[in-house]
């Protein structure tokens, strides 16, 4: 079997840059599979991938297929299909999913520009699901747009947090071995009952490791394995690597995995599920201020404030706004000091909503707004500034999330620092929670 491993003569130019395998190593083979390597002489191996997403979610506990349960608004099996299609070199997506499901499964990958997807009929039970999925990569159909790929990823479509250097090892594994699955340390240690419902024996937690996804394997070695699987087997099987060991004798290779591998079972897997995406889309914050970057300006401060308060996260002035939007920041702060109430925002909104960037994450926008009530009579300027529901509703359509913010602005330096701190914080929580349920409201720091 030809061996091509990461760091072998794989072509000149570096890949990506890739977290997990060496660098180097990683980047050579992303980039032997992305295809740059054939033109250097290397054989890139075709690779596809099988999600299985035909299952009912009866642990979840509701009506809806866990698949299909929404994360800030938007089906998690998106996500899935999200970080699978990002990776340049898998070129293909089959999805099972149920017949009655599929119309459902066209517009989620309609409504999200969900690219090289194809669907096929899920089975009644998981393994029948996957050989859905197989068979439609080798099955003659008219003008059918599959081939057979040299290796087949299969991925649960309710594990939503794959990376490109997991896929990458488990490929790169499959081609050599065979097979290869990601692994995970126990975090429960696994027990063996008696008949009468007693301990039998329990299995030493340390020489044991639980099977996650991602696995890949040669297509002709699951293919061959899924044709001579018994009816048992596809009735109650629940493990892909077995049936290729039992069936074709091949001992996959173990990859270890990152935490983020698991599988959304329960509610509160999904609960999880949406921390971790809103931690994920929080980390950078765009301040966009209305006017130039060398004045001293109340905004500035703000933007130091939130730099102070929010160090993990990085803030960054707009100054080129395509350029910010480019790079998937997906939390704005709309200074208005010097314009009128909301002309700054409104030419941000516009910007947002040309550019598409929240059709895959709500998009939040906080409209500052700086105001001396001691000395401008607040109802003078509440009138204009509760326009900003109307705004809210109509932005909302687009998944942007707009809320209002008036801070004080005292001529007491040491008052105006601590609304400026409490402005921070106010901001802060609302890029964290990004509850629609508080789009258009003002809040006063
Ligand atoms: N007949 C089935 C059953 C399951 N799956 C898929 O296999 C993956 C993992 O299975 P599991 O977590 O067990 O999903 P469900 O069977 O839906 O969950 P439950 O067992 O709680 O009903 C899921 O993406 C699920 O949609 C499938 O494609 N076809
Ligand atoms: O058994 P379930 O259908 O819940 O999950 C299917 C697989 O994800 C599970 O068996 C992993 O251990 C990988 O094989």
């Amino acid at each position: 079997m030809e061996s091509w491993l990461p760091g072998s003569s794989g072509p000149a130019e570096a890949g990506p840059r890739l977290r997990g395998l060496r660098g180097a190593d990683l980047a050579a083979s992303a980039c032997l599979l992305s295809g740059a390597g054939a033109e250097a002489g290397c054989s890139a191996p075709a690779v596809a991938a099988v999600l299985p997403a035909g299952g009912s979610g009866e642990r979840m506990g509701v009506p809806t297929p866990k698949q299909f349960c929404p994360i800030l608004e938007r089906p998690l099996i998106s996500y899935t299909l999200q970080a699978l299609e990002r990776v340049s070199w898998i070129k293909d997506i089959v999805v099972a999913v149920t017949g009655e499901n599929m119309e459902a499964m066209k517009c989620i990958i309609q409504r999200y520009q969900h690219k090289g997807i194809s669907l096929v009929e899920s089975g009644v039970t998981r393994h029948r699901s996957i050989f859905n999925g197989l068979k439609a990569l080798v099955e003659d159909q008219p003008n059918r747009r599959l081939s057979k790929p040299e290796v087949v990823i299969i991925h649960d479509a309710v594990r939503p947090f794959v990376e490109e250097d997991v896929l990458l090892k488990v490929v790169t594994a499959a081609k050599e071995h065979g097979a290869a699955g990601a692994i995970r340390p126990l975090v429960s240690t696994v027990i063996s009952p008696s008949a009468d419902g007693c301990l039998d024996h329990s299995l030493e937690r340390v020489r044991h490791r639980a099977s996650e996804m991602p696995q890949a394997f040669l297509f002709d070695v699951i293919y061959e394995a899924y044709q001579q699987c018994s009816d048992y087997d596809l009735e109650f099987g629940t493990e892909c690597l077995h049936l290729a060991l039992k069936y074709c004798h091949i001992k996959a290779k173990l990859i270890e995995g990152s935490p983020d591998l698991w599988k959304v079972t329960y509610k509160r897997d999904l609960y999880a599920a949406e921390s971790i995406i809103k931690e994920r889309i929080s980390q950078q914050i765009c301040v966009v201020m209305d006017t130039k970057e060398d004045e001293e300006h109340v905004g500035h401060r703000l933007e130091e404030m939130l730099k102070n308060e929010l160090n993990h996260v990085k803030v960054t002035s707009g100054r080129d706004l395509q350029q910010i939007i480019l790079e998937e920041c997906y939390n704005f702060v709309c200074v208005n000091v010097m314009t009128s109430d909301f002309e700054e925002t409104q030419k941000l909104l516009n910007m947002l909503e040309e550019s598409n960037l929240s059709i895959l994450y709500p998009v939040v926008v906080i409209s500052v707004q700086f105001l001396d009530y001691e000395s401008v009579p607040f109802g003078q300027k509440m009138e204009n500034l509760m326009r900003i529901r109307e705004f809210a509703k109509e932005v909302k359509k687009t998944n942007i999330l707009l809320y209002g913010l008036l801070v004080y602005y005292p001529q007491d330096e040491r008052k105006l620092q601590e609304s400026l701190r409490q402005g921070a914080t106010i901001i802060a929580a609302l890029i964290k929670e990004r509850n629609s349920g508080l789009i258009g409201q003002l809040l006063v720091a």
